[in-house]
């Protein structure tokens, strides 16, 4: 069984995969964004720096997914802090869309991706976690990281868009949306439940 948790920046992703992962008792494949050579610069400059860090990304990703694939033939569950569909569907073309990444960059990032995408498992459930540009802003605040303190809040809202239309769209297997605008499941367990009620709902008609 592979769940992806997609989702905004600080939509709650990482925080929902640690749980989820201790609650079954599966592996956790978690985004390694303390050793990214490229995402501190990549904010500084996002012209600069942006194929750089999409490729950098989509590699890393890719070999996730590898690694998933290996977990799963031996018969283990596995959650996954967002997928390499968000690097291509969603940041890589809001950047194009936003004139940050060239036409010339973009069509060749695309094409690497064409390339990969079709030995990408896609898992059983993606499950999206919605949340409003007000809540974003406080949980990116609450996390902290100082790269991440001057990202423009119309950079959020660009990428809710290309999210919601991904989403509305999404066809590679089981969909959940969880709107996580009213919903803490750092502080109360009861809201974790929920989550998890859902998911055994949607995978296994479990109620
Ligand atoms: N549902 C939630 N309720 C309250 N705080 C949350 C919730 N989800 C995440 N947080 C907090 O918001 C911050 C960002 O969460 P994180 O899981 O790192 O987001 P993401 O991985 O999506 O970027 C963390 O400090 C986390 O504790
Ligand atoms: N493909 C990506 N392009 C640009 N930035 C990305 C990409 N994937 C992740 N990121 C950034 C967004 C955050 O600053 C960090 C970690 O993501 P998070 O949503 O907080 O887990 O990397």
């Amino acid at each position: 069984m592979h769940i992806a948790i997609v989702g905004n920046i600080g939509a709650g992703k990482t925080t929902l995969a640690n749980k989820l992962a201790h609650h079954f008792n599966w592996e956790v494949f978690l985004e390694d964004v303390d050793h990214n050579p490229y995402l501190k610069d990549f904010y500084d400059d996002m012209p600069r720096w942006a194929f750089h860090l999409q490729v950098y990304f989509l590699n890393s990703r890719f070999k996730q997914t590898q690694r998933i694939k290996e977990l799963q033939a031996a018969g283990k569950g596995v959650i996954q802090d967002r997928t390499i569909y968000e690097d291509a569907h969603i940041f890589a073309a809001n950047l194009h869309d936003s004139r940050l990444m060239t036409e010339r960059d973009y069509q060749n990032y695309l094409s690497l991706f064409e390339s990969m995408i079709d030995l990408v498992r896609p898992p059983d459930l993606l499950l999206y976690l919605r949340a409003d540009l007000p809540r974003l802003i406080h949980q990116i605040q609450k996390r902290n990281r100082d790269y991440e303190n001057n990202i423009k809040i119309d950079y959020l809202k660009n990428l809710n868009g290309h999210y919601e239309q991904w989403i509305a769209n999404y066809k590679h297997g089981k969909l959940l949306i969880v709107d996580v605008n009213h919903l803490d499941y750092v502080q109360n367990p009861e809201d974790l439940g929920v989550i998890i009620e859902r998911i055994n709902s949607t995978l296994f008609g479990l109620f």
